[in-house]
């Protein structure tokens, strides 16, 4: 289908550097061999890129000039990590082919490779972004969720981006690989509401156990702990099942399922829970549709030298 890729193509760099999306494949790879969390951290920085000013690598941007990077805000500060790899796959990249392939289709491309490495679904990138002139540190305070978000924040949160409540269940997916900072479940496992204490909790006091004794009431803030416990290094359905479980890490994880009154997204997460294949395609489909939000394409922005930097 044509459409589905709005202003961007498949086969971009065809003509203008063919093995773009094998170098960037085989140094995904290689960063992953190493560090197997990268895969995580790879797709987590598209997705913070794609909601701040859309896919436009904004978010690799260093502080310099009246530059303010996206970094350094809440969500991205101590947590977002990748920078080195992408470095890497430019540097190569632009002795391949100078100025052609973007900084915000190599974080697509990496995302995409990321998901497939860990066992994931792998579906057709739509290329042909540019790079942007600016960074917005409000941006990325503003517009990227938070843990302790409600279920009506996710939705509203999403839909700001274009992105519908079967996105934010089949992206929130994305958390059956990577890790979380004591910081953001700390809420989720200490401040619980009077209904939660009474009817979700008291049925999962060992996993809550568990928690508390990674991350205790204060202190530890960096401490890690795996998004998804059952399967932390593949990228399957078990999030779903977790949910089902009260085993959602975070607090909006765990939102999915329990402020849910109408049902219906309890009922998508149980049928992601049971058919696998039935989530990798959904997902498969939300990512491509991330991947559009907002793209700078034709003469709008550049393509930078250097992901830290504007030419
Ligand atoms: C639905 C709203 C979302 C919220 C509130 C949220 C929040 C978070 C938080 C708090 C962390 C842990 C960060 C830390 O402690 O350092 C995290 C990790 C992660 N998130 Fe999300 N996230 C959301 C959606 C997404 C989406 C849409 C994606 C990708 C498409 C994604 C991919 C990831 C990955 C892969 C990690 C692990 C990163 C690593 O290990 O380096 N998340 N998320
Ligand atoms: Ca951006």
């Amino acid at each position: 289908d044509d459409t589905i890729g709005g202003s961007l193509f498949l086969d971009y760099y065809k003509e203008t550097c063919p093995l773009a999306e094998e170098i960037v494949a085989r140094e995904v790879e290689i960063a992953v061999l190493k560090d197997p969390r990268m895969a995580a951290s790879l797709l987590r920085l598209h997705f913070h890129d794609c909601f701040v000013m859309g896919c436009d690598a904004s978010v690799l941007l260093d502080n310099y000039g009246d530059i303010v990077s996206e970094k350094l805000a809440v969500p991205n500060l101590n947590s977002i990590r990748g920078f080195e790899v992408i470095d890497k796959i430019k540097y190569i990249l632009e002795e391949a082919c100078p100025y052609t392939v973007s900084c915000a289709d190599i974080l697509t491309i990496a995302a995409r490779d990321s998901v497939a490495l860990r066992g994931g679904p792998r579906w057709e990138v739509w290329l042909g972004r540019r790079d942007s002139l600016k960074a917005s540190f409000a941006g990325a305070n503003q517009f990227i969720p938070a843990p302790n978000f409600t279920l009506q924040a996710l939705i509203a949160s999403f839909k700001q981006q274009g992105l519908d409540i079967g996105d934010l269940i089949a992206l929130s997916g994305s958390h059956t690989v990577g890790k979380a900072r004591c910081t953001s479940f700390r809420q989720r496992v200490y401040q619980l509401s009077l209904q939660e204490e009474h009817d979700v909790y008291r049925k999962y006091k060992t996993f809550r156990r568990i928690l508390r004794s990674i991350c205790p009431s204060s202190g530890r803030d960096n401490q890690l702990a795996p998004l998804d416990f059952a399967t932390p290094a593949r990228f399957d359905n078990h999030y779903f099942i977790n949910l089902l479980e009260g085993k959602g890490l975070l607090g909006s994880d765990n939102a999915l399922v329990w402020e849910d009154d109408e049902g219906e997204v309890v009922q998508q997460v149980w049928a992601y829970a049971t058919n696998q294949e039935l989530f990798f395609e959904s997902f498969a489909n939300s990512m491509v549709k991330m991947g559009n939000i907002n793209v700078l394409t034709g003469v709008e922005g550049e393509i930078r030298k250097n992901c830290r930097f504007v030419n």
